[in-house]
């Protein structure tokens, strides 16, 4: 990785849940666990799944074994798109060139000088890392591919608020061109940077956006990966995770006092994407290494889940 370029933000890895050593799992053993794998395969098999890497998540550890989980899942027939954030490596670039990130209502003031820089480390730098990685992992066969927002029109925006600069709203995703790629057993990472009507880019919320594609493409599930165990009762007690909620109960929680930051847009995006006819929606710790395979694959859910009723 180039030192110029270097914006990575320090990820807390967390050691829970990052799974047994394998050398300590007997031969029957590792059969059970792949045995335990084969109700959740048939279910997923064929189905698609967005999954959202948070800027605050990003971390070359934690990256290579979502690479992983990627294309295990991927050799299984389960059609993952990967978008992705920055949030916290767009400050550190905005800083380094002199700006300070500003916000409202946890969405970035994006003049066209910010719109630049955004564009640049989300589309120029991260994504091009995560595919890479992903790619890196495949070997001789590298499936993934990136795109902008910006691309073919995958995603339309309007101004959201004129007031805030380039931000957009989504008003229109192009699903067909990424049930393509999919079809073509290829693996999209997603940068979200949308276009207006004139073709004007315009940064998107990545929790925004992931929700708007999922919803888009049919997803069986959403899944937000943070830098957080779930949703907690107390933001400073990680160990107060909500495991559950109905969208009638999430709707109460987040005009709760214990929410806050980063995580109202991305419980608004859950709320939206079940409502919108997703069926699962998930926030899960991407500081733990396989917590996609974790929360896909075996009965160990991890994080929070979100259903439209109390059908667990
Ligand atoms: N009740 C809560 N439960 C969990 N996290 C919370 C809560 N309230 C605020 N947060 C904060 O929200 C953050 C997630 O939002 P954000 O940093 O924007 O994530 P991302 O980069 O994944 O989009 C968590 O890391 C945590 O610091
Ligand atoms: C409009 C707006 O706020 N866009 C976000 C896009 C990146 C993002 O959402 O990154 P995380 O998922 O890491 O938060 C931003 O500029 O930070």
């Amino acid at each position: 990785m180039s030192e110029i370029l270097s914006l990575d933000v320090p990820a807390t890895a967390s050691s829970a849940g990052a799974g047994l050593a394998t050398s300590m799992v007997s031969p029957t053993g590792t059969a059970e666990i792949l045995v335990e794998a084969l109700p959740y395969i048939q279910q997923f098999a064929g189905k698609s799944v967005v999954v959202k890497l948070g800027g605050a998540a990003i971390d070359p550890e934690s990256d290579r074994a979502l690479a992983q989980d990627v294309l295990l899942l991927r050799s299984v027939g389960v059609r993952c798109v990967l978008v992705h954030g920055g949030g916290p490596q767009v400050d550190a670039m905005l800083r380094r060139v002199g700006k300070q990130p500003e916000f409202r209502d946890g969405l970035r003031v994006t003049d066209a000088e910010t719109l630049e820089i955004v564009r640049m480390v989300l589309v120029g730098k991260i994504n091009r890392d995560l595919v890479a990685t992903i790619n890196g992992e495949a070997g001789v066969e590298p499936v993934a591919l990136g795109v902008s927002g910006e691309d073919a029109g995958l995603l339309k925006v309007v101004t959201r608020d004129p007031s805030l600069g380039f931000v957009g709203d989504v008003s229109q995703v192009n699903a067909d061109h990424l049930l393509r790629l999919l079809d073509s057993g290829l693996v999209p990472v997603v940068s979200t940077i949308g276009s207006d009507a004139a073709g004007q880019p315009h940064n998107v919320n990545a929790d925004e956006a992931a929700k708007a594609i999922a919803i888009a493409m049919g997803a069986e599930k959403i899944v937000y990966l943070t830098a957080a165990p779930g949703l907690l009762e107390d933001p400073k007690d990680e160990t107060s995770l909500v495991p559950r909620l109905t969208v009638s109960e999430l709707r109460e929680r987040i005009a709760h006092d214990s929410v806050g930051g980063g995580m109202i847009p991305k419980l608004t995006a859950c709320l939206e994407a079940v409502e919108g006819g997703v069926p699962y929606a998930h926030i899960i710790d991407g500081r733990v290494p396989h917590a996609l395979l974790i929360e896909l694959l075996t009965r160990h859910g991890i994080g929070t889940m979100i259903r439209a009723e109390a059908n667990w």
